[in-house]
């Protein structure tokens, strides 16, 4: 499949979750057997330098980022929303485009060194990405990079991430907000 092909998948659904945002929905594109696959591999191959985790942020992120997982042969740390992981956490809190929110880890989860790739649908802001970067850090790991689905570059999350030293890279862009 083309990435024009895997773009036309991803649904835009308007104003939601409030007035103005053009809401990119990606379950439209994981509920096709081939556009899920080739999304995976897609997202494989962008990868140069395996990490020893993946880090896939609650709760679309917790998808793609499972399936690159397996198919790059790592581990899988769940970033989640704060209140629902039950051992020690950890947790930051951050802005995206339409709310703010906290996010937690378990503050196990990663030892000193490891090297984490953070994983998500969506890039917008990059409120989301910066807050499971601080938390990976704050036990030590090493952010290796980012991958998301999409990117919303006129948010800036690109920029920001850059910014922080990280290496982003996404299958595809929308413009707008
Ligand atoms: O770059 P940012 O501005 O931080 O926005 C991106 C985040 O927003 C969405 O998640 P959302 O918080 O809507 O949660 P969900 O996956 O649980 O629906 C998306 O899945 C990213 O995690
Ligand atoms: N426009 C958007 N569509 C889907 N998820 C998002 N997360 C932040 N902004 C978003």
């Amino acid at each position: 499949m083309t990435i024009d092909q895997l773009r036309e998948l991803v649904r835009t659904i308007p104003n939601y979750p409030k007035p103005g945002i053009q809401f990119r929905d990606v379950t439209t594109l994981l509920l096709h057997q081939q556009g899920l696959s080739e999304t995976v591999e897609r997202l494989a191959v962008s990868v140069a330098d395996k990490p020893d985790l993946i880090a896939a942020i609650e709760a679309r992120g917790f998808v793609v980022g499972a399936a690159l997982a397996v198919r790059l042969g790592c581990g899988l740390l769940l970033i989640r929303k704060d209140g629902k992981l039950p051992g020690e956490t950890i947790a930051e809190d951050y802005a995206l485009e339409y709310g703010k929110d906290r996010l937690a880890m378990h503050i196990d989860a990663c030892t000193i060194g490891q090297r984490v790739l953070i994983v998500d649908d969506l890039l917008a802001t990059g409120g989301t990405a910066l807050a499971a970067a601080r938390l990976v850090r704050r036990v030590g790991g090493v952010i290796t990079g980012a991958r998301f689905v999409i990117d919303l570059p006129e948010l800036g999350g690109g920029k920001a991430l850059r910014a922080d030293g990280i290496e982003v890279a996404a299958l595809m862009e929308f413009a707008g907000a």
